[in-house]
């Protein structure tokens, strides 16, 4: 789904990530974890093109991401459900449309009963009305998580998704990603909590990567 060999990226003129190799399995739970500053973002952006690899091989759904058009990036994109660290919404416009947005930006129509049933999937009925800065925070995280796969995406890529939630919270957003990942999804989350992890872990069968001293391992068996 998502392949890197080598790949290595930096800001600027000094490399942050160095000979990273990669493979995103299909149907699988990744999850990815690693210090503050060690670059979990930066890879998370690398994996929907935000960014593009400084050197080595990318590809995503088979296809070499220098190589992509602006609409090829752009149908990647469409493959690719991302929960941003920093959940923003349009606060002038109500959830359920916050929700659509992805639809409508890109003039699909919007099926209701598909929204409702979103919506009720992540236990935020009552709030379809609702203005985004009236909701707690464990319910932006999952307003997030809600429009990040309107658009069905195979890969949901999800930044610290948890951060500030609290354990009760944050176990119920991982559940809703356990249930994607069930369906059928790829998922990859980045979190430097470990106890996230091992209690999901406990539920289902997941690869944790590890960025240390700028390059990516597999972590080992006792996470
Ligand atoms: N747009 C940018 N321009 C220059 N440097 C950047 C940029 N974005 C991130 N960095 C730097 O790259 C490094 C990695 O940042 P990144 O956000 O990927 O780390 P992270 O592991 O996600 O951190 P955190 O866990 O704190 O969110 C940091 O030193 C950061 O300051």
């Amino acid at each position: 789904m998502i392949e890197m060999r080598d790949v290595g990226f930096g800001y600027g003129g000094t490399e942050l990530l160095s000979n990273m190799t990669l493979t995103l399995q299909s149907g699988m739970f990744h999850f990815l974890t690693g210090p503050s500053g060690s670059g979990k973002t930066t890879l998370l952006r690398l994996c929907y093109a935000d960014l593009l690899p400084t050197t080595g091989q990318m590809t995503a759904f088979g296809e070499d991401v220098r190589q992509l058009s602006r609409d090829g990036i752009a149908d990647l994109r469409r493959r690719i459900g991302v929960v941003h660290q920093d959940t923003q919404f349009l606060d002038h416009l109500p959830v359920a449309e916050n929700l659509a947005l992805p639809l409508t930006v890109s003039g699909q129509e919007v099926d209701m009963e598909a929204l409702r049933d979103l919506l009720g999937w992540v236990g935020l009925s009552h709030h379809a009305r609702a203005l985004p800065p009236s909701l707690s925070g464990g319910e932006r995280q999952r307003a997030a998580l809600a429009r990040a796969v309107i658009l069905s995406p195979d890969l949901i890529l999800a930044d610290e998704p948890t951060g500030n939630l609290d354990w009760d919270m944050s176990m119920r957003l991982m559940q809703l990603l356990i249930e994607l990942n069930k369906s059928g999804k790829t998922v990859l989350v980045a979190t430097h909590d470990l106890n996230l992890i091992r209690a999901t872990k406990a539920q289902v069968a997941a690869r944790v990567l590890r960025i240390a001293n700028g390059t990516l391992n597999l972590a080992g068996a006792d996470l």
